[in-house]
């Protein structure tokens, strides 16, 4: 059994729901075991049966049953499962670690790190009178192209003016939906975005999967504001300094992944040949721009791997999967990191999902940039015109992406000259990753850091 002297101290991480939002969390957690520190990784039911139950010293912990009580499908839908996730996961989330303060077994709860969709969980820190963390699961840049809006519409006075946000404006108008005049006409997801800011005044620290040389302007700028400490990439340690034993994937998946196949068929191709196509766990790609792509991938030449889930497969051009078997595979999901570090990968078509954007750019591939929707956009134009990873495909008047585009970009970015710079750029970016996270580099030292402060506070 585990002693409470095992450990330099306890924290609790309350993971939100979904892929994007649990990879980051709990790779951020193994950081800390591998540290000293006991974790306790608490999040909703449907997550917890999925994840891969583990040893000490991280724990599972369920405060919120939404297998009956109702996820994102039950009742009120979006909107009424926050409601009931707020209600019972406050309170469950308070007797849990009420319960490892009298406990023999581990050390008392210092610090609640909680991913910043759950601003409530603040009020949790509040009541238990330990520190607290907020941690975003998107990139430094589209976090703060949303602050002033949050200002505007909560009456926050900034302290620090929002034209020294480099190159945000531009970023932000565009390319995001409209935000309109009233709170009251913004669609729910926006309003649940801007609720990210609630309680970050109180945070002790406000943690984002990045790393300060990849953002360095805006973080820098936010420091102004908030005790911002980017943590990342928070790539398991395998793919990155390698000093984390046995770290070699995520352990959560939303879908069975396919992974041996992919891997033996990659393996049979020719370095840096193949496409590797996906849009993450939650966009969808409508079927007219799921027959382009499909042209695309078919007029390209190239040999292609394409993760389309499973609702989406009905989407696809009939017989498109047999007339394409010898160029193509297609699949309903695959160990992304395993695909993107293998040496026949030569190019992503992806959403821009914030964790697929740092994936790529730690593991070197250059993206073919297709965002759907909010952070992805702002994450493709960085990765177009900032680090200068890859190519955005241009939409015609209604938001399509012609099969003639996609191609274009995908042959840019294999065949010609622009693509060998992509290239270099990507790599570089790899290695400044690498540095962020192995020891002594800015992740790492901050990751140390808060240790070293709820150390101090234990005395
Ligand atoms: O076949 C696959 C496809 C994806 N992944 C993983 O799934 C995650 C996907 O995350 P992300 O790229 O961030 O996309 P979403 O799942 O769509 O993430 C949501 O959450 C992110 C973090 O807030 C946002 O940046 C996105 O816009 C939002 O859609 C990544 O870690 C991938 O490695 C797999 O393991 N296998």
């Amino acid at each position: 059994m585990d002693k409470p002297e095992d450990y330099k101290a306890h924290i609790m991480v309350l993971a939100y729901h979904g892929q994007g939002h649990i990879n980051p969390m709990v790779q951020f957690s193994k950081r800390l075991a591998a540290k000293g520190i006991k974790v306790t990784i608490t999040t909703t039911l449907s997550n917890t049966k999925i994840m891969k139950s583990s040893s000490s010293p991280i724990t599972f912990e369920s405060i919120y049953d939404d297998c009956t009580e109702g996820g994102v499908a039950g009742p009120g839908g979006f909107k009424g499962f926050l409601k009931r996730f707020e209600a019972s996961g406050s309170r469950n989330l308070i007797q849990l670690i009420r319960k490892y303060q009298d406990s023999e077994s581990c050390p008392p709860v210092k610090c609640l790190v909680y991913d910043a969709n759950i601003p409530w969980a603040s009020n949790v820190a509040d009541e238990l009178g330990i520190k607290r963390a907020a941690f975003f699961t998107q990139s430094c840049a589209f976090v703060t192209s949303f602050y002033p809006k949050y200002c505007e519409l909560s009456g926050v006075v900034p302290s620090v003016p929002f034209l020294s946000m480099p190159g945000l404006p531009e970023v932000r108008l565009p390319n995001l939906p409209s935000l309109g005049p009233e709170m009251g006409r913004f669609p729910p997801i926006i309003r649940y975005i801007l609720s990210q800011f609630d309680n970050s005044e109180k945070a002790d620290w406000i943690l984002f999967n990045s790393f300060d040389k990849l953002e360095d302007e805006v973080v820098h700028w936010m420091l102004k504001l908030w005790p911002v400490r980017t943590i990342g990439p928070t790539l398991p340690s395998v793919y990155l300094d390698n000093r984390i034993e046995n770290d070699n994937d995520y352990g959560f998946n939303i879908y069975k992944p396919n992974t041996e196949t992919c891997l033996k068929w990659l393996d049979s191709k020719e370095p840096q040949s193949v496409v590797y196509v996906s849009f993450g766990s939650a966009a969808s790609l409508s079927a007219e721009q799921t027959t382009e792509l499909a042209k695309a991938l078919r007029l390209s030449g190239k040999s292609f791997l394409w993760v389309v889930k499973p609702p989406e497969e009905s989407k696809l051009p009939i017989n498109f999967t047999h007339e394409t078997s010898e160029k193509g595979l297609i699949v309903n999901w695959c160990s992304q990191l395993a695909v993107l570090s293998h040496d026949s990968v030569g190019c992503f078509v992806s959403h821009c999902g914030w964790n697929s954007t740092v994936e790529a750019i730690s593991l070197g591939v250059p993206i073919v940039a297709m965002p759907q929707f909010l952070d992805q956009m702002t994450n493709a134009h960085y990765v177009e015109n900032v680090w200068e990873v890859g190519i955005k495909p241009k939409e015609d008047e209604k938001g399509l992406i012609s099969f003639d585009e996609i191609n274009k970009c995908i042959k840019e970015i294999m065949e010609r000259e622009r693509g060998e710079v992509i290239k270099i750029n990507v790599t570089n970016w790899r290695e400044l990753a690498k540095e962020a996270i192995d020891e002594g580099g800015s992740s790492d030292k901050y990751i140390d850091e808060i240790i070293a402060e709820l150390l101090v506070v234990e005395q």
